[in-house]
């Protein structure tokens, strides 16, 4: 089982939910959980939205890549993984739309079991952003209606105009063809193309790394109201401290598979692992 802080105050059920919770709540595993009510959230409420029970995962060779993680992340916040290379922070994101496929009974969404919901519904509410995107064949506009699309629904040019807008890009670039784009431009379009199957929870994987200072900025505060306005969940691995400070709600820090830390951004210091204090020093 995973060492977690101390800093443990018990999320609140979602009030009326027609849920009920499948997930075994042991005593240990709560004890690390995070204040729901201490967080800035989206939403009225601050509820669970992913609550994670004894995630384990080892290697064909038997190494441990996650160990035993235990981890509530609440709905309508910006919930920051920040650890060393080779930590397991992107293994832990994927798990939460199956790209990794999660042992059963161990990732809840709104409190049910991920592995009993359709994988492509699955994916369309938990929607993903790699730290290096890939584009489809076609232009720009064409990637944005994509998803819709499948699902029947053709993006009028004006909801082209405003997710492109959302995610940093002029309007004009939606005639543009994908190997026209810089890989900050991809990463933007990408991202619109994300927002476009209107997902409830965003899954980012270091999403700025290859953006200039600027357009950082812009998809920081991107994300910051997508949580504000829309009570989206964001979940951001990110090598960057000072972003996480930036933008996040909540901090996990995952060192060796397992999380070390749950903290505010503006706890950071208090650190108390010793491989995470390192970290933190080192990365500041
Ligand atoms: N399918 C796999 N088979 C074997 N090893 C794997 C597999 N997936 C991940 N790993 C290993 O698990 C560890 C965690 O990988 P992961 O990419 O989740 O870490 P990370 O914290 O995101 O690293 P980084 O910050 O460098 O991106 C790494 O040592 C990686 O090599």
């Amino acid at each position: 089982m995973a060492a977690v802080s101390p800093l443990a105050i018990e999320i609140p059920m979602a009030s009326g939910s027609i849920f009920q919770p499948e997930a075994s709540t042991d005593d240990d595993s709560q004890e690390h959980l995070l204040a729901a009510g201490d967080i800035e959230a989206g939403g009225d409420d601050a509820q669970t939205k992913f609550r994670i029970r004894n995630l384990t995962k080892k290697s064909d060779a038997g190494v441990t890549i996650l160990g035993g993680v235990n981890l509530d992340i609440p709905k309508g916040v910006v919930f920051g993984i920040i650890g060393p290379s080779g930590s397991g922070k992107s293994t832990l994101l994927r798990s939460l739309n199956r790209l990794w496929e999660p042992p059963p009974g161990t990732v809840f969404m709104d409190d049910r079991d991920i592995r009993n919901l359709d994988v492509v519904s699955l994916r369309r509410k938990v929607g993903m952003l790699f730290q290096i995107p890939a584009l489809f064949e076609g232009t720009v506009a064409d990637n944005i209606r994509f998803g819709p699309q499948l699902r029947g629904k053709k993006l009028t040019n004006h909801e082209v105009h405003k997710l492109l807008t959302l995610a940093d890009l002029d309007y004009s670039f939606h005639e543009k063809n994908g190997s026209e784009l810089s890989v900050g431009q991809t990463q933007k379009v990408a991202l619109a193309r994300t927002l476009a199957n209107e997902p409830e929870v965003l899954l980012l994987d270091e999403p700025t790394s290859a953006l200039d200072p600027i357009s950082t900025q812009n998809i920081e505060d991107a994300i910051v109201k997508l949580k504000k306005n829309q009570g989206m969940t964001i979940v951001m691995v990110s090598h960057s401290i000072k972003q996480i400070q930036r933008i996040a709600d909540v901090v996990c820090l995952l060192v060796n598979g397992e999380v070390a830390e749950i903290l505010k951004p503006d706890e950071l210091s208090q650190a108390n692992h010793s491989m995470a204090q390192r970290f933190l020093q080192l990365s500041s």
